[in-house]
């Protein structure tokens, strides 16, 4: 059975847990870097980027989850998960921010790309090797951008911002601006899973 770490400093990592536990995966609640250390693959969940980034710099786990990568485990980040893997985030207000991230993904993400009166939303959407996905976006942030390996897979349309990134690959990492464990969209994870090399 494998195990998959989810990054429990803020937001809503409980919900990854019972998607997995029906996937036959074992979920692992990751607060600190040893942690990193007993699964095969991490999920950085959806919250709010900007503590979880501060979190993530607070207990040093940046160089752990760098070395996570570099050893071919996959990492999937949802919504703040994926501003957190992105090389360049943006907003509306201040264009390039420096708030802290990972920087593992060659990404350009725009936090909160969708507008007030329309902040959250549940959509189905095409994802190359999924198919058709199942999506809430809450707040979500879009995908700009992606370059060298990392591609975009998917879009969603909204009168926000037409047409956005909303799912990007790059080896071994995914980025999904939506939340899967809301709409328990088992495809996600199934596809994460398999990303686990036997
Ligand atoms: N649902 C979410 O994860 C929202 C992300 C949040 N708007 C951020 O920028 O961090």
């Amino acid at each position: 059975m494998v195990s998959v770490g989810i990054l429990a400093l803020q937001g809503d990592f409980l919900e990854h847990a019972e998607i997995l536990k029906e996937l036959n995966a074992t979920p692992v609640y990751i607060k600190k870097h040893s942690d990193l250390e007993k699964v095969d693959a991490l999920i950085i969940p959806g919250g709010e980027s900007t503590t979880i980034g501060k979190l993530i710099e607070y207990k040093n786990l940046g160089p752990h989850i760098q070395r996570f990568v570099d050893e071919g485990k996959p990492v999937m980040g949802t919504c703040a998960g994926a501003i957190i893997l992105a090389k360049e985030v943006r907003d509306r207000v201040v264009g390039i921010t420096n708030q802290f991230t990972l920087k593992l993904m060659d990404i350009s993400i725009l936090r909160n790309a969708f507008g007030r009166q329309r902040e959250s939303f549940e959509t189905t959407l095409w994802i190359d090797s999924l198919g058709e996905v199942r999506a809430a976006f809450i707040r979500a942030p879009a995908i700009l951008n992606a370059w060298n390996n990392a591609k975009i897979i998917g879009y969603v349309e909204h009168p926000a911002i037409g047409k956005a990134g909303a799912a990007a690959i790059q080896n071994n990492m995914l980025a999904l601006t939506f939340h899967p464990e809301i709409t328990q969209e088992k495809k996600v994870y199934s596809y994460f899973l398999n990303l686990i090399k036997k």
